[in-house]
């Protein structure tokens, strides 16, 4: 393990097999020797890299790497988001935000607003929930609801049909009670599943908060994402007023780094949201797949979080954003917990492709769809 000069640990490089440590910044770059497998261009850009000096507490340059992520830190170290102090300033985020998306699919975001202390209680809450009995837990089985909240057993979800099941368990919630709650006629309508609070007392309201804190980052993050697309900055907020998120907490127990029954933690995947607000504990195990189709691990960096986009977001902008492939497997040889946040539009809006992604040169990719019939179909395949 190295350190980086913000204190970050960081992993060696790793070329064994398909697996990569994940280079996350030029930093990261320059420290593992990335530069082996970095094309002509990059080398160059590594290089030039070297020699500038920067502070971390700066948005990073942009990330030109193949197959890198990159680390955006959303916040000055005073807690000032940077995107609301000036045009300037969010436009200098939003051309980081759209270098990543069109390139990589996944970022990181430091000094993110959801406070410590709400994740831990929320993982807490997690392993709280995923301690009780399998009987008290498959009384609120997701395949019981018509909606898809609750419980999710091992290996009742297949998320790659190449593999035989997923090594975790999960419990999902979207939106609950609240003043503008998706409509009764919308395809993923109805309420949330909850144990009773004398079994587990304070889940519910610990889960929430989390889910508010997140769905808070996420209306932080889609003006960005609008700028980055060219689009005025308020182009999601009427399209996502009911806050259309699904909230999961997962536990994967540990396994071996190469199974050979074809049962890993979360098979390959793309998420079917417009994008993906991810905590991961400490244990590592996500991977993400690059452009050539290795798979590269996207360490745990303390006090960040993962955001990917999915497959709403790339058929909404024709495949300028990256919905990108990702997998988990829990070789740490400890219990592993992880709460990605899936950040949807309203399921009433229709993704009819948005107009700075399309041209005569590049026509509509995708039929139009509507938000809440597409996220439904999606679940189905998972769970049939
Ligand atoms: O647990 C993780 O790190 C990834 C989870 C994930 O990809 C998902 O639930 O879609
Ligand atoms: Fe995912």
């Amino acid at each position: 393990m190295g350190k980086l000069d913000n204190g970050i640990n960081f992993g060696e490089l790793d070329l064994e097999d398909d697996r990569n440590r994940l280079p996350l910044n030029p930093h990261l770059l320059r420290a593992s020797n990335a530069s082996s497998f970095a094309d002509a261009e990059d080398r160059e850009y590594i290089r030039a890299d070297t020699n500038h000096v920067r502070s971390f507490n700066k948005p990073q340059r942009k990330c030109r790497f193949k197959f890198s992520l990159c680390n955006i830190l959303l916040c000055d170290s005073d807690l000032t988001p940077a995107y609301s102090s000036s045009p300037e300033a969010r436009r200098e985020l939003a051309d980081l935000i759209r270098d990543a998306c069109v390139n990589v699919g996944f970022f990181y975001v430091s000094n993110h607003t959801i406070p410590e202390q709400v994740i831990n209680t929320a993982i807490d809450a997690a392993k709280r929930f995923f301690a009780l009995s399998t009987e008290e837990k498959m009384r609120l089985d997701i395949h019981a609801t018509t909606n898809y909240k609750g419980y999710t057993a091992l290996l009742a979800e297949n998320t790659d049909p190449n593999n035989a099941g997923d090594l975790h368990e999960g419990f999902d919630i979207g939106p609950e009670g609240s003043s503008d709650p998706v409509k009764m006629d919308a395809p993923m309508a109805g309420g949330n599943v909850w144990p009773p609070d004398e079994i587990i007392p304070g889940f519910k309201k610990d889960v929430l908060k989390y889910y508010e804190s997140a769905l808070n980052l996420g209306r932080t993050l889609s003006p960005l994402f609008a700028l980055a697309l060219d689009l005025e900055e308020d182009f999601f907020t009427d399209k996502t007023r009911n806050s259309a998120a699904i909230l999961r907490l997962l536990h994967y127990p540990p396994q071996e780094a190469k199974p050979a029954d074809k049962v890993i933690g979360i098979g390959a995947h793309t998420d079917y949201e417009c994008f993906t607000l991810l905590y991961q504990d400490a244990s590592g195990g996500l991977q993400v797949q690059n452009a050539d189709g290795r798979w590269i691990d996207a360490v745990p960096i303390p006090g960040t979080i993962v955001v990917n986009l999915g497959d709403q977001f790339a058929r909404w902008t024709n495949d300028t954003f990256k919905s990108t492939p990702h997998r988990a497997i829990n070789s740490s040889g400890s219990e592993r917990y992880s709460i990605p946040l899936f950040f949807g539009t309203d399921y009433e809006v229709l993704l009819e492709p948005i107009r700075t992604c399309v041209s005569e040169t590049n026509p509509p990719k995708y039929p139009v769809v509507k938000a809440g019939d597409y996220v439904r179909s999606r679940l189905e395949a998972t769970y049939q």
